[in-house]
């Protein structure tokens, strides 16, 4: 048997908790689970106000990883700056990054959503650390591996190209395209007159040498997690389906059983990340896992929460307004704190990266949703009173936006929130706020929910009104059924609880598109998360179809319904585009480069440029990537891509990725009367009206009147 594993078992002689007690037992009945034993908990004689355990010996130097950044020193910086270190939350002081990060290698445990893009442009950013995912899933792994990767997010490809595969050395002249027209006209420029690195010009062409992989996906958890100097923890942390506070609490047992299995195979003095969305004080938990498994040894536990958004992930975890990290408030928290941050400053300005407690920072992230949700909910609360009134939610929303103490951000009215966050990190709050016997700041809370289930059954009862009250008989199309738009994340997505309570009314068709979803894949889950006694889908017998383009899907119908906010289902924006009609914008030219060696960050900016510049242009102008792994022969989403290129082959409007649906084509196609249902307020209703459409839209009175 393993020696490590062994050890666990010995009972470890600590002194019974005392002043952390009280918060320990609601922490523990807040997730429904027994209070853990005394005998488990270090002595608060070494705890700060965070209740952080420092070493047992009460030195730094448990950690070879801390040890190397000439710990000393650093210390007594952080001493000297401690006055500026207030308990609130702070930027993290650049003269305390100046040793050299001594980060090797970094595990992220969870290949999801958040595991694979984040652990993807740390490797991107940071070519000297090797990041390896782990997931227990080895599907999942597997597809990190190929081309498909296992979720779309925009520049994800790009991103994970350049870290998982390396790349070829290349060249390029380093002045815009506009100064290599202009010139053309003149003899010499200022760096060739020089034609060299002499200081004052820019280097004239730049030459980038080749790059090694530094970012693996593996099943071998255990293994990795043992190697690495940080390990991030990215599981899912979904809302309890049973037992005590089933429906709200968070259900924190997969973040469980990797704490365990960090605890017995992490390294001495590895760190330990929260990345996950977790309950308020979960880092005692981890901590005191740690503390039961491997006694006498000491591991600093972060709390470094992520606010990417589906969609814009890859672009929110390059530029991030801030990067939130919450340690223990002891000089190795402290300093831990510092090496993670260390990891991000190789790509975002020390400026954004914040410190807080732990607490703060946990509590944070669910407060930044729960806010976020509220404002979503404000606003559709309001589209409820726009349709009574004549008011115009949009031109509300426009005209209260302008305040600068409301702000423009996250104020369109729709079908409510959907996602695998809002709706969990709400509930995770309200329960929080039950345990601490907060009652009314619970019912505030909420609320915020009870808008958001109000505004879907409102659209759902305004469809089959305008119907004359029955869907017997009829086709609607539900266009968009992911939870937004340029994701493939179908969580919470509103469109499923939509197409829930259409079947109760019994049309003969429901038919699904969505630019961005594999049509398998929306099978699946409806079969899986629609529960009837009916058959649901049309190969069973039922009504649901699902159509890999939208001009068969909406066919013969008596309604569309708009359920995301896809650009494809725009009929007014005139999108700056590159020449042809994929809706990429035109981006300006990076270049020139100060430097001879721009990071990757630059590289990717000049990549994006050259890929926007026209339609002609490569995928890969910089002829860097190295080639994709090969997938087996009969590879099904090769095929479907195969599909979809042929579809697009027929020209403009396709309604692939990318291509504007072609409205005219649509309408002409409806059944009269032909009603539109904009779930999502993203169609021009007097364009539409022009063609012949009824448009009922989120918050304006529509065709049918008050
Ligand atoms: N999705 C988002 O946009 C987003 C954004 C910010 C924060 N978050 C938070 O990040 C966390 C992860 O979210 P996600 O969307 O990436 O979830 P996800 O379901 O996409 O991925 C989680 C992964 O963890 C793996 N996993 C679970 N238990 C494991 C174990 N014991 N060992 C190894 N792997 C295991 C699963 O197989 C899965 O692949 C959640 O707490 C979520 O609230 C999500
Ligand atoms: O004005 C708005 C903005 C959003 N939404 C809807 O709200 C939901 C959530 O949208 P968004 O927040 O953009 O996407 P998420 O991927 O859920 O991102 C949220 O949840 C993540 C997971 O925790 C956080 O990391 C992000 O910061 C937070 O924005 C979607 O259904 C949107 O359609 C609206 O209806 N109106």
């Amino acid at each position: 048997m393993d020696k490590r594993l062994m050890k666990v078992r010995q009972p470890i002689l600590l002194k019974p908790f005392t002043a952390g007690k009280r918060v320990l037992t609601t922490f523990a009945a807040m997730f429904g689970i027994p209070r853990q034993q005394p005998s488990t908990v270090v002595s608060d004689d070494v705890m700060d106000n965070s209740t952080a355990p420092t070493t047992p010996e009460g030195s730094l130097t448990f950690s070879p990883v801390l040890q190397a950044l000439k710990l000393q020193d650093a210390l007594e910086d952080a001493v000297s700056q401690k006055d500026d270190l207030r308990a609130g939350s702070m930027s993290l002081n650049a003269t305390l990054y100046t040793a050299s990060p001594q980060v090797k290698k970094i595990c992220c445990v969870g290949a999801g959503y958040v595991g694979g893009p984040t652990a993807a442009v740390m490797a991107f950013s940071n070519p000297s650390i090797q990041v390896t995912v782990v997931d227990r899933d080895p599907n999942r792994i597997q597809q990190w591996k190929t081309k498909h990767l296992p979720i779309y997010e925009p520049g994800l490809t790009e991103v994970v190209r350049i870290a998982r595969d390396g790349t070829r050395a290349c060249a390029f002249r380093n002045e815009s395209s506009k100064a290599e027209l202009d010139n053309m006209s003149s003899t010499t420029s200022a760096s060739s007159e020089c034609n060299s690195q002499c200081g004052e010009h820019l280097a004239e062409e730049l030459f980038i040498g080749a790059r090694p992989p530094n970012l693996f996906f593996s099943t071998e958890v255990s293994k990795t997690i043992s190697e690495a100097d940080i390990i991030l923890i990215a599981v899912n942390t979904p809302t309890k389906s049973r037992g005590i506070g089933a429906g709200r609490a968070t259900d924190v047992g997969a973040l469980e059983a990797v704490t365990r299995e960090v605890a017995i195979h992490a390294k001495r003095g590895a760190i330990v990340v929260e990345k996950s969305t977790v309950p308020c004080r979960t880092a005692e938990l981890i901590q005191d896992t740690l503390n039961v498994n491997r006694p006498g040894l000491h591991f600093e536990v972060l709390s470094n929460p992520e606010f990417l958004a589906a969609g814009t992930a890859v672009n929110d975890l390059l530029n991030p307004d801030r990067v939130l990290i919450g340690s223990s408030r002891t000089p190795s928290g402290r300093q831990a704190a510092e090496l993670l941050a260390s990891v991000y400053a190789a790509w975002v300005p020390r400026s954004r990266i914040i410190t807080t407690n732990v607490w703060s920072s946990e509590l944070s992230k669910l407060v930044a949703n729960s806010m976020l949700a509220q404002r979503v909910s404000s606003i559709n609360s309001i589209s409820a009173i726009c349709e009574k009134t004549g008011a115009d939610i949009n031109e509300v929303a426009y005209s209260i936006g302008l305040d600068p103490r409301i702000g423009s951000q996250f104020l369109k009215a729709g079908l409510g929130f959907g996602g695998s966050c809002f709706k969990k990190d709400v509930l995770s709050l309200v329960y929080l706020a039950e345990s601490l016997g907060l009652e009314e700041v619970a019912e505030y809370w909420q609320q915020v929910l009870k808008i958001n289930d109000f505004q879907r059954t409102r659209f759902v009862r305004r469809v089959v009104k305008c119907l004359n009250g029955t869907l017997v008989g009829k086709k609607l199309a539900v266009l968009g059924y992911a939870f937004k738009k340029n994701t493939d994340d179908t969580r919470e997505s509103p469109a499923l609880e939509m197409i829930k309570a259409l079947l109760e009314d019994g049309p003969a068709e429901i038919a699904v598109f969505d630019p961005c979803c594999e049509p398998a894949v929306i099978k699946a889950e409806i079969k899986r998360l629609i529960d009837r006694d009916e058959p649901v889908l049309k190969e069973d017998g039922g009504p649901v179809e699902v159509y890999a383009e939208p001009y068969a899907a909406c066919a013969d119908t008596h309604a569309i319904l708009i359920a995301t906010e896809c650009d494809e289902f725009r009929n007014n924006t005139p999108l700056k585009t590159s020449g042809n009609s994929a809706l990429r914008p035109m981006l300006a030219d990076p270049r020139p480069f100060p430097m001879l060696e721009p990071p990757e960050a630059s590289l990717l900016a000049l990549h994006k440029y050259l890929v926007s510049s026209g339609p002609t242009i490569s995928r890969d102008p910089l002829q860097r990537y190295q080639a994709q792994p090969e997938c087996e022969v009969c590879c099904a989403q090769c095929a479907s891509e195969e599909i979809k290129r042929d579809v697009r082959k027929g020209g403009k409007g396709n309604g692939v990725r990318g291509e504007q649906l072609d409205w005219q084509r649509i309408c002409y196609g409806m059944r009269k009367p032909k009603w539109i249902f904009d779930g999502r307020n993203v169609v021009d209703a007097d364009a539409m009206k022009e063609l012949g459409v009824r448009v009922e839209s989120i918050g304006r009175v529509g065709w049918a009147g008050l």
